[in-house]
């Protein structure tokens, strides 16, 4: 029904969506535009007040509140209760509101933005911290403060003023709390924030919270008037505003990096109190019994009487050292409860740090037991030294860099949020890969940021191998990786952080699906892996993507290509005879299949290309090694007288490696 109550309240207010944007018009400019007057009827209605209240004019409530009741009572669908809010209230904020009103910019910036925002308060803002964190602190000095001046003299007709002064700077506090700050902080209703002061303040009245802080303001301090200011237990209404300690700790743990700290401080400070208390009470018991009235009671005189009291109650709640003995029943009551109490606070706090502990270093114990398991599994199976000892590292640098599995962490997100963590996680990265540069398409970044995967390599470890099936296509996270080159391992590329490999087989661009060149990890290395099919179905929807990664395949095949000729072309000019024999004989058979995959190509350019008495040689030897072994002597024919004399005929050079 108090939902109901406020939900009501909320109707009275300007439409939003559809709604408003039609009726936000001013009926006279309406009229003026030549439009219809506004029709009879409920509908026509509703239009002209809501343009009214768009023109700053309040409008009446749209609709009766008995209808609103009546339906609550009939328990209509959900949807008529969202469209009817939707079409009249104006509090749906976006996203974008939202981190408006939690940015974090200067202090005065943010002070100027919350005035902007109309006065309204974010629960989770650094103004609502900092005011929570304002208003715990008074709430602690009552705490602390009234049992304390309540007991012990602290409270002299000499300093009372100055305990006044404080005891109303902490009224204060509570007073604008109550009236200024709580009613305007902004709430989330059917998932919307809501932002409009009037609603947030009635949703603050409407709380259990507001009654408590009512109470706590209430001035029973003004009955000193009659008994006196040493009867500080007046204030105690006061601590009512427990509510707001507990909303301080519950901010506290959702922000800070380390909760466990937070929900141990907070446990703490319940065990000081009950400590703090327990000493205020053996003050009382022992001025109420006499002080040094018998062995168990405080003595007085000596020292300050506070630290020793507080001595004692610690000594007793944790049962350390040796209390003396009781000698009343009251006494031996007193240290009842104060040794239950003790070992309560104890057993809580125990528990909590067992927990904070256990939880701390879980991440590392379940890593232990799964290097331990991969051990002893590799043992059993008496794989050789080397082997294990490279497993060992690889969980060694997977524990210091990659302790948690991020892809189950992110897991449990809904996809819209996980693609917005991945995307800070890894937006350095990802913002360095040529591609997504010169795409600038942020979609092409978050349909494939989900799909990356981490892959963590050691040094020297192979990535891909030439001719192996290209499957996945990586881009370096962290660390170096080198593209040798298939011959002779020279060392082709060094790619860094945001460089991208791999590419050239999944898009089949040269003639198939095989690696074209070794890639190997320089140190220890970090790669995202994208699979062929994960590639695929991405770049269907991105043309230009395509177009790059292909140009850019399509120029390092280019550049490989002419390598090979270049390297080619020194070797032959090395040895001719040998390499091209072994030329010869390497491509020979191969002429069907270096047709198709381009190779064949390579190797008559790079014929072309040499001396014309290279040529020639490769020619004869090509045609001999095609016959296998010289033709029968009735088949040879006789050589043919010459014509030119020889000293102009071209004559083969003799190289070193021809012999
Ligand atoms: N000369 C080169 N420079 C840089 N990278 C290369 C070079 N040659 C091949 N690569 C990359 O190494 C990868 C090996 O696998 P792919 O053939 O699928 O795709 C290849 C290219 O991404």
């Amino acid at each position: 029904m108090g939902r109901w109550k406020w939900f009501s309240t909320r109707l009275s207010t300007r439409p939003r969506g559809k709604a408003r944007d039609e009726s936000c018009v001013p009926r006279e400019a309406r009229r003026q535009a030549g439009q219809p007057p506004a029709q009879a009827g409920q509908a026509a209605r509703q239009r002209d007040t809501l343009s009214d209240y768009c023109i700053g004019r309040p409008a009446p409530p749209l609709l009766d509140m008995d209808v609103l009741v009546d339906m609550a009572i009939r328990n209509e669908p959900r949807e008529r209760e969202r469209d009817e809010l939707e079409r009249h209230v104006d509090t749906v904020d976006t996203f974008s509101d939202e981190l408006e009103l939690l940015e974090p910019s200067g202090l005065a910036s943010r002070f100027v933005q919350s005035l902007r925002n109309g006065g309204v308060l974010h629960p989770q803002s650094y103004w609502h911290l900092a005011w929570l964190l304002l208003v715990s602190a008074c709430f602690v000095y009552n705490c602390v403060a009234i049992p304390l001046r309540s007991t012990f003299p602290y409270q002299t007709p000499d300093n009372w003023l100055r305990w006044f002064l404080c005891d109303l700077a902490c009224d204060a506090v509570y007073l604008l709390d109550l009236v200024l700050v709580k009613p305007h902080v902004i709430f989330v209703y059917d998932g919307f924030w809501v932002r409009e002061k009037h609603l947030t303040r009635k949703h603050y009245f409407a709380k259990w919270q507001f009654k408590m802080d009512i109470m706590s303001l209430v001035p029973l301090d003004a009955l000193y008037v009659t008994y006196g200011t040493h009867q500080v237990l007046l204030r105690l209404p006061r601590l009512l505003r427990i509510q707001t300690f507990w909303e301080l700790f519950d901010h506290l743990d959702s922000l800070l990096m380390s909760p466990y700290l937070v929900r141990v401080a907070r446990t703490l400070s319940y065990m000081m109190y009950l400590v703090h208390l327990n000493a205020c009470g053996y003050y009382a018991f022992s001025a109420r019994e006499g002080l040094g009235a018998n062995s168990w009671t405080f003595k007085g005189g000596e020292g300050n009487a506070y630290i020793r009291c507080f001595y004692f109650a610690t000594k007793t709640a944790t049962s350390v050292g040796k209390n003396p003995r009781p000698e009343t029943e009251g006494e031996y009551l007193f240290m009842t409860c104060s040794w239950l109490m003790g070992v309560f606070v104890f057993a809580l706090l125990i528990g909590q740090i067992r927990d904070i502990v256990a939880t701390a270093s879980r991440t590392r114990t379940e890593h232990r037991k799964r290097l331990d398991e991969t051990l002893e599994h590799m043992r059993s199976l008496s794989l050789p030294d080397h082997v294990q000892r490279r497993v060992q590292s690889w969980f060694t640098f997977a524990d210091q860099h990659q302790p948690f599995d991020e892809a189950r962490i992110l897991n449990s997100l809904p996809q819209k949020l996980k693609t917005d963590v991945a995307l800070d996680v890894h937006g350095t990265t990802l913002a360095k890969v040529h591609l997504f540069q010169k795409i600038a398409d942020q979609a092409l970044i978050r349909d494939l940021v989900l799909k990356l995967r981490s892959c963590l390599y050691l040094p020297g470890d192979y990535i891909c191998r030439k001719n192996e099936v290209g499957k996945e296509m990586y881009i370096v996270k962290t660390g170096q990786v080198e593209v040798l080159a298939p011959n002779n391992g020279e060392v082709l590329a060094t790619l860094s952080e945001g460089c991208v490999f791999g590419e050239i087989s999944l898009l089949a661009l040269a003639g198939g699906n095989r690696r074209t060149a070794d890639v190997r990890s320089k140190g220890f290395s970090n790669l995202f892996v994208l699979s062929k099919n994960d590639l695929h179905e991405t770049l269907v929807y991105y043309p230009d993507a395509q177009k790059i990664l292909k140009q850019k395949a399509e120029a390092l095949m280019k550049e490989n290509a002419e390598r090979e000729r270049r390297e080619s072309r020194l070797l032959l000019r090395r040895s001719p005879t040998t390499s091209l024999e072994e030329t010869t004989t390497c491509s020979e058979p191969d002429t069907d299949a270096a047709a198709t995959d381009g190779d064949g190509g390579e190797l008559q350019e790079s014929i072309a290309s040499l001396p014309r008495h290279h040529h020639h040689n490769h020619v004869k030897i090509s045609r001999r090694s095609r016959r296998g072994r010289r033709p029968p002597p009735w088949r040879r024919r006789r050589p043919r007288l010459r014509t030119r004399p020889p000293s102009r005929r071209p004559r083969p050079r003799r190289t070193p490696g021809s012999g």
